[in-house]
């Protein structure tokens, strides 16, 4: 009852506008009598372990889901969160584990990041009877930039918008890089706004430390989103995120799903192949299994891009990317080009493209045509602003 109290005045007098129903307070006491007295033990941030003060948390209305996760809001310590929930199913043991090791793998990077591009973690707790993980962060009002691009008509955003949050990104992502980790799944399904359209970057699940990366067998991305050498599980660095990257990029410019007139796996097909190369047995075999569902990396699409014969040239878009808009401001497109290069020592590192970014922002306060007047730089301009990309590579880990 006293949960019940504590949860409703931190409602009235807190931040929120909004007053939780009958439901949602009995969900709210059910739920911290869950983790609180199912016997199990709760670790959260602290020594030795995680260690989570559980009666400060309360939990009310499930708002979104995962491929493996609930999300609920929740009030911390009288701070507006989001509750993540994972279960580990305990009849399937290989997903079990891949969560556990995502689960650890997102806890331990977010502990160490601090970025105001960047989702703060307030703690995760570990609950293991019955097996329950539990991520809490900061509850960023705005959702997903995915659903707020939704919900625009297509190629209706403004271009000073597109380049606001465009720089947010990069400046998060710039962050990530400068501590030597790889986000890997990049998307506007995890880039949260706020209230004040800032943009963080979350989802930490299949991030790394660029030293431990590996290859990317087994990988749970999104093919859409995922860099050629990702999907063909080859080695990969920082520049699989700068592909993603472009492709957000895309997806803020047109306010559209990026392939949308193919299955995940058709995409991926197409993105891979170079020009004049396919096979006509392998692509007609994506075209018919193409499961639909973005998360599938089921049907061994690398091995079937690696014995692929290269002669024949039945692909309908070889070397694909999403079209840009007719009308896509020069800027705009000679950077996406850029970031989605098949050859990821042509994509700009990410203090490249916040100086980039940055200087369309201060021409634009000069010039409100800047847009339409813009003009690709030659090499000599390159060189000159050589020593500001050197100084923005240096102070990136400062701003933070
Ligand atoms: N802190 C938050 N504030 C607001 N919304 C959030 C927050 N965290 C997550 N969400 C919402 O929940 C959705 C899913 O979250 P998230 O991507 O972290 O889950 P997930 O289990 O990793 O999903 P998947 O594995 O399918 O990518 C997000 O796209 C967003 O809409």
């Amino acid at each position: 009852m006293k949960n019940l109290y504590c949860f409703k005045q931190i409602y009235n007098n807190g931040k929120s506008e909004r007053r939780l129903s009958l439901g949602e307070y009995k969900r709210a006491v059910s739920w911290s009598k869950y983790l609180v007295s199912s016997g199990a033990e709760i670790k959260g941030e602290g020594e030795g372990g995680w260690s989570a003060d559980m009666s400060q948390l309360f939990i009310g209305n499930k708002f979104a889901s995962g491929r493996h996760s609930r999300i609920y809001r929740g009030v911390y310590k009288q701070r507006d969160v989001a509750i993540k929930l994972i279960s580990q199913p305990e009849e399937d043991e290989n997903l079990a584990t891949m969560l556990e090791n995502h689960f650890t793998s997102e806890v331990a990077l977010l502990f160490r990041l601090r970025h105001p591009n960047i989702i703060t973690s307030e703690f995760v707790a570990a609950c293991k009877k019955p097996p329950v993980f539990c991520i809490i962060t900061e509850y960023l009002a705005g959702g997903s930039l995915r659903k707020f691009l939704h919900q625009q008509e297509p190629y209706s955003v403004p271009l000073d918008l597109v380049l606001k949050l465009a720089l947010d990104i990069a400046h998060g992502m710039q962050y990530l890089h400068s501590q030597g980790i790889l986000h890997r799944d990049l998307k506007s399904e995890n880039l949260l706004l706020g209230e004040d359209m800032s943009v963080k970057v979350a989802d930490f699940g299949i991030s790394c430390l660029e030293s431990h990366c590996g290859n990317a067998k087994g990988f749970t991305g999104t093919y859409r989103w995922m860099a050629p050498e990702m999907i063909k599980e080859k080695h990969h660095t920082k520049k699989v995120d700068v592909y993603s990257f472009g492709i957000v990029l895309w997806e803020l410019l047109t306010a559209m799903t990026p392939f949308d007139n193919m299955t995940p796996e058709q995409a991926a097909f197409a993105v891979c192949q170079k020009v004049n190369s396919s096979d006509s047995f392998y692509w007609m075999m994506v075209m018919t299994n193409g499961s639909g569902a973005d998360s599938s990396t089921e049907m061994h699409l690398p091995h079937m891009l690696e014995h692929c014969d290269y002669n024949q040239s039945h692909v309908p878009v070889p070397n694909a990317r999403p079209p840009l808009p007719p009308k896509c401001p020069l800027a705009f497109s000679h950077l996406i080009n850029r970031c989605w290069s098949s050859n990821p020592d042509k994509r700009p590192h990410f203090d490249q493209i916040v100086a980039i970014l940055e200087s369309y922002s201060e021409s634009l306060e000069q010039d409100a045509e800047f847009f339409t007047s813009y003009k690709p730089p030659t090499n000599h301009t390159i060189l000159r602003c050589f020593p500001k990309l050197i100084a923005g590579r240096r102070s990136a880990s400062v701003k933070a």
